[in-house]
Formats: C-alpha cells, structure tokens, sequence
C-alpha cells in the first residue's frame, strides 16, 4: 500500500480571507484505500480544507492534486471526478423525499440518467439505514436521519474519495458504532476516505492515519496511537498541560 501513488496530494496549500491566514503551507497526502482522520480544535483551518478539496472555494495558494491531475473547476466537475463530499450541517432539499434527494444527488454528481440510479440509490438507502424513510420528506426527518441523508447523498455520486465533516457528532454510542461499521464497509468498496471529527473514539476505530491542524498549520501525522500521544497534540487539541 505505501507504494502506491497518492489519490490525493496538498503542496504549499494556502488560504487566507482577508488579513485571516486560515491554511499555512500544509502538505500531505492520501493513498487509496485508506482512511485519514483529521484532527484540530475549532476554526483550525479544517472545513476550509475540505472546501479547497471540493471547489467550494477555489482561490488558494499551493496546489491540490487528486488522482494525479490538478484540482481545478466548480464541485459539479469535481463530484464527476469521483469526489464526494457532506457538509457539517446537512442541508438536503427539505420539500423533497429521502429517495428523492439520493436521485438528484447521484444524476448530478455521476452525469448519469435519472432512471439508470434507481438501483444504487435504493441500495445505498439500505446501507445507510434510511430505506423505511425513502419517502419521507427530507425536512422532517431526525437529526440523525439527516446525517445518514449527508452520507448517503455523498454516496450517490459514486466517489473514489469520500470526505466526511463531522458526522459523529451527537450520535448515542450504538449510532456511532453502527456508523464506524459502515465506515469500514465503505472503505472495503475501495473508497478512500478523508473524516474530519471530533469524536476522537470513533476516528480512532477506523482511521488508518491521522492529520492534526492547528492554526492552519500541521502539528501531526501518523499512526493515530502515536499521533495522540504527541506532546504539542496533547496540549493544543487535548487540553492538557505539557
Ligand atoms: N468564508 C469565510 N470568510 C471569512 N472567514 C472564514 C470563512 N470561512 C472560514 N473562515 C474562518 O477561517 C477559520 C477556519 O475555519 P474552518 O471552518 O475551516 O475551521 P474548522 O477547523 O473547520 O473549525 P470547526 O471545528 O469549528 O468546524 C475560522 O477562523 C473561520 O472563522
């Protein structure tokens, strides 16, 4: 698995708003297959990230190379390009049903015909648990619905690269076991993913790697055992006194 290229790679990437420095020269990279987990106390520059990689915002320094080709153009083109991605507050079309929203979704983000996604929709809506809430409309559904609709909806647009924001958040523990599961049911597909979270035990049980941001700047990456036994992590991200 190390020798294989990287799906994703950040080189000098930068971002400012304004006079805000928010990404400060990070370089890392992704290999297939596996999970990073990413790490950093709130405003660290994370989500930013994610919208670099995603072309919600496309103005930065540095660059952002995904299967070995420069990341460039608007989310549709990237959605296409085999990125997926959910937001850390869902935000489905909430006069539509759960089914509904997959359908848009996938034709979207895969170019393909409404009619040829019926199939994987439908099976992706039993893999994230919502197939009894297919026709439901998606603005009365739970919070927890509606984040396993943000995971679904990702899904739908058939990603190499899956980038999670925050998805643990609120689940009682058996949620967040069921969520790991399907985590590492998405990963054996082959499916690289990139999980930004703050749940620290469910990050642990699945990534293989972790990224630590601070300030926009990484302070840590490796094996989560030792990444959390960092001094500079303990101390910025834990809260404990070095
Ligand atoms: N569009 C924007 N305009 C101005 N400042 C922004 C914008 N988006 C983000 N920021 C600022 O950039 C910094 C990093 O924000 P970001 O959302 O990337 O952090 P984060 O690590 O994801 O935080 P959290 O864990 O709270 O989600 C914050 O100070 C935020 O206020």
């Amino acid at each position: 698995m190390t020798d294989m290229k990287p799906i994703l790679t950040a080189q000098g990437l930068g971002k400012s708003f304004g006079a805000v420095r928010v990404l400060h020269d990070l370089e890392f990279s992704v290999r297939p297959g596996e999970v990073l987990g990413i790490l950093g106390p709130n405003g660290a520059g994370k989500t930013t990230l994610f919208n670099l990689i995603s072309g919600d915002i496309r103005d930065h320094h540095g660059e952002l190379t995904f299967e070995g080709k420069p990341l460039t153009g608007p989310p549709n083109r990237r959605c296409k390009a085999g990125i997926g991605r959910t937001y850390q507050v869902p935000r489905p079309y909430s006069g539509m049903t759960t089914f509904e929203n997959l359908v848009v979704a996938a034709t979207f983000g895969s170019g393909r015909r409404e009619v040829d996604c019926y199939e994987s929709c439908s099976a992706i809506l039993d893999e994230c648990e919502l197939m009894a809430r297919a026709n439901t409309m998606a603005g009365t559904l739970t919070l927890l619905d509606r984040k396993r609709l943000e995971l679904a909806r990702a899904l739908a647009v058939g990603p190499r690269l899956l980038l999670l924001d925050e998805i643990a958040g609120g689940l009682t523990d058996d949620e967040g076991h069921a969520l790991v599961e399907l985590i590492r049911r998405i990963r054996s597909r082959g499916v690289t993913v990139v999980w930004i979270e703050h749940v620290l035990h469910a990050l642990m049980a699945v990534a293989d790697r972790l990224l630590v941001l601070n300030f926009g700047e990484k302070i840590a990456e490796g094996v989560p055992s030792e990444v959390i036994e960092d001094e500079e992590v303990q101390r910025v991200y834990m809260g404990v006194e070095a």
